[in-house]
């Protein structure tokens, strides 16, 4: 098992794509908005998370995108990680190669995600993305709609015969599940939801987030992440009334109306109009309209104040 600090850690966000009427991706826009991030000062920003809708993606255009990040954020100086994801395992190979070159902090990678692969085929296939990696770090981004959901005694197991696999994004749980996360992750960097972040800290499990409450305001969730090394009483209560804001108004989106989680983050993203991403998603995907982001852009200014900056 792995030790020491945590190196990656804090408040990362996601990029999301700016899409079209014509379902192509707005580049000059996608340049505009890393600029927004950077300027921020987030801690970090990574691409190719779901909310990247990275399951929707060319080659070309996979290359384009992360190019682009890192040749920003190298000239800013602003911690990136590139997200290899890809359910073809040999398609998210290559994608690991590629990203190797543009010297990320981290790589993410989800586990091949057509049959569900045993601890000893995850085991593999982990290490072989690691030599590929080529000395990168490797974030394994186990969400809970994966083919397989490992707990944290499985991802203990896979983990300890894993080394280039320094972190995890995955779901928290109950008090239960922390309790597991401590026995059998310790030394690891997990990533928890972002509006789960305080708690995180809090019981001593959690490095930072891939962060949804980011999509919202990308300064607003740094100052919440920053807050929670100096008073995370403060930030616990913030917490609460994140969740409860997005229990009443987001999340009913997915549970009721049927909208992915990448539609949810760019309704997050509209609500808090800071950069020039629309909710539009790719074809076939169905996204949220922006009377509903203009509508609950007045709620989040009154419930969260102290985000919405
Ligand atoms: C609620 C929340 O934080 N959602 C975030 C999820 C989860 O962190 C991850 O699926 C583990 O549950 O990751 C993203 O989809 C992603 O990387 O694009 C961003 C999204 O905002």
């Amino acid at each position: 098992m792995k030790s020491g600090e945590h190196t990656i850690s804090g408040n990362w966000a996601s990029l999301l794509l700016p899409i079209e009427a014509d379902d192509s991706i707005e580049f000059s826009k996608l340049g505009t908005e890393i600029d927004i991030l950077i300027d921020a000062k987030v801690d970090g920003i990574y691409s190719n998370g779901t909310a990247s809708e990275f399951h929707n993606q060319t080659e070309e255009e996979f290359d384009r995108i992360q190019l682009m990040l890192a040749e920003r954020c190298r000239k800013a100086g602003m911690p990136f990680i590139v997200g290899a994801c890809q359910p073809d395992p040999t398609i998210m190979l290559n994608r690991v190669r590629r990203a190797a070159t543009l010297g990320p902090a981290a790589i993410q990678v989800i586990l091949p995600d057509w049959w569900p692969l045993t601890d000893e085929e995850a085991i593999d296939y982990l290490n072989r993305a690691s030599g590929i990696a080529n000395g990168i770090p490797l974030i394994l981004y186990n969400p809970p709609h994966a083919k397989r959901v490992l707990s944290p005694k499985e991802l203990g197991t896979i983990l300890a015969e894993t080394p280039g696999v320094t972190g995890v994004k995955l779901a928290d749980g109950d008090a239960n599940w922390y309790a597991e996360a401590r026995d059998h992750l310790p030394g690891i960097s997990l990533f928890v939801p972002g509006h789960h972040l305080a708690t995180g800290i809090r019981e001593g499990v959690a490095a930072g987030a891939f962060s949804n409450v980011a999509c919202l305001s990308p300064r607003g969730a740094q100052r919440w992440t920053d807050l929670m090394q100096t008073d995370i009483d403060a930030a616990v209560e913030i917490e609460q009334r994140i969740c409860k804001f997005m229990d009443e108004h987001i999340v009913p989106f997915r549970q009721k109306s049927g909208y992915s989680n990448a539609a949810l983050d760019k309704l997050l993203c509209a609500i808090g109009n800071w950069g020039p991403v629309s909710t539009r998603l790719r074809f076939p995907y169905r996204w949220i309209g922006e009377d509903e982001a203009q509508r609950l852009r007045v709620t989040a200014k009154q419930e969260l104040g102290d985000i919405m900056i």
